[in-house]
């Protein structure tokens, strides 16, 4: 499909809203970790995934990583119907060529040039100067803007570099065609206060800044990729790139189902809504584990086996008694489901609540006595399954019987 001014400026002119564009890169820089690269079917299935859970682009691939990539990139591209699809580039002739090809059967294709601009990076990575940096991002964002409905320049490191030089290189993106600006926050360093100046600097000082849409781009190096990501939405920026799982280079991006379920919990706070279906946050995440073969840990926010179940017995009371002591979130509406699991913590009425469930009818004496034997088993066993009460009512009862029996001769 031939790129044309008009769908890029449609697509910047809807984000005036209060409408955060939720950016997926789980397929490329969630990819990058060490035990999550996925091949091209894999990338397939999770894409289609991630169409139905509603984002609003995918970054698909690098097309000039490796053949596979780009065929990756290529095919989600020619697939997928809803999200725009974005490739990622260097700003190098033969990455934004590639970009482009890969790209071409998109609906909608944007074509993602990044190029570091913190002071360490141009000295020991690229060995360039500011004005050397500012001028190979314009002639990349040129180019790229001939091969792709849109582009978005990120400025790698952002975060570290002079607000300064930023503003200025953002100002030339601008100039040069790009509608997306991205500031990551590529090493994870950040703290919210500091992500919240960058991005109020940012809004007042980049020249055009009210024709383009900001992106935040957080790395979870000191566990504060989704915090900051949030902070950069109160400040302004209107797209966020986020992976299921929180997967990404080193500690991982900010997890794409916390940065949604937080601006979903706390709407009255953020005032700005997703187009993400949150009923497949839970089947997403499963997916992907699947996929890459590597578990989500139990207490993952959100999508953790742990994330809606209770074992101490204060808890299950309460839960029993309102769901909203212990529960912020409705577990259907993640695709999860509530879970109170017996164990070692639990109390009398989590107890008598299951057993009702497997529909015995106990008087408080047979209870107790139940609840002590449970106590013991749950000193050897971590948890506690249907058949193991079964099994213990069995035995009660079986006890009961033979002294009944013995008072009674
Ligand atoms: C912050 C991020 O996540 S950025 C994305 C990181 N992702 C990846 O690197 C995954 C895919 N990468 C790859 O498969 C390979 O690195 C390739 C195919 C892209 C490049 O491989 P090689 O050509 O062998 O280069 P290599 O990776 O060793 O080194 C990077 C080169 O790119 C240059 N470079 C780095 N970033 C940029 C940039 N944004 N624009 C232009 N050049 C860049 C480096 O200066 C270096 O150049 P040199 O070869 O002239 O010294
Ligand atoms: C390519 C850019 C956006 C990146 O992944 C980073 O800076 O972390």
């Amino acid at each position: 499909m031939k790129p044309t001014h008009q769908d890029s400026t449609d697509n910047v002119e809807s984000d005036v809203d209060g409408r955060v564009r939720i950016f997926d890169t789980t397929l490329r820089d969630g990819e990058q970790a060490p035990g999550f690269s996925m091949d091209r079917r894999a990338k397939l299935r999770m894409a289609h995934a991630l169409e139905a859970l509603g984002v609003d682009i995918i970054e698909a691939g690098f097309p000039q990583a490796s053949p596979d990539d780009f065929a990756a990139v290529a095919e989600i591209a020619r697939t997928l119907k809803t999200p725009t699809i974005a490739a990622l580039a260097r700003c190098q002739e033969a990455d934004i060529d590639s970009a482009g090809r890969a790209l071409e059967g998109a609906r909608h294709s944007r074509i993602h040039l990044f190029l570091s601009t913190s002071p360490l990076h141009r000295e020991h990575k690229l060995g360039k100067s500011k004005q050397q940096v500012i001028d190979i991002a314009a002639s990349a964002i040129q180019r790229a803007k001939a091969l792709a409905h849109e582009v978005e320049f990120s400025a790698e490191d952002a975060l570290r570099t002079e607000p300064e030089f930023l503003a200025e290189i953002f100002s030339v993106a601008v100039e040069a065609g790009a509608s997306v600006l991205n500031a990551p926050d590529t090493v994870g360093y950040v703290t919210p206060t500091e992500i919240t100046r960058m991005f109020t600097y940012l809004r007042e000082h980049v020249r055009g800044a009210d024709k383009v849409v900001f992106s935040a781009h957080c790395h979870d190096d000191l566990g504060m990729a989704v915090a900051n990501s949030l902070a950069a939405i109160a400040a302004g920026a209107r797209q966020v790139e986020c992976t299921i799982n929180g997967i990404g280079e080193r500690a991982g991006n900010a997890a794409l189902e916390e940065v949604v379920m937080a601006l979903h919990t706390r709407r009255p706070l953020f005032r700005v809504d997703t187009g993400i279906v949150t009923q497949h946050l839970y089947p997403t995440s499963r997916l992907l584990a699947e996929v890459t073969g590597q578990p989500v840990p139990r207490n993952k926010a959100i999508v953790g086996d742990n994330a809606f179940a209770h074992e101490s017995g204060i808890h299950q009371h309460g839960m029993l008694k309102h769901r909203g002591t212990y529960e912020i979130m409705r577990p259907q509406d993640v695709g999860a489901k509530t879970s109170l699991v017996l164990g070692k913590h639990s109390g009398r009425h989590a107890l008598r609540q299951r057993l009702e469930e497997l529909e015995y009818d106990l008087d408080e004496a047979t209870l107790d006595a139940v609840f002590e034997r449970f106590k013991n088993l749950t000193d050897k066993q971590r948890s506690i399954t249907n058949d193991d009460l079964v099994a213990l009512m069995d035995k009660h009862r079986n006890n009961h019987h033979t002294a009944a029996v013995a008072v009674e001769s």
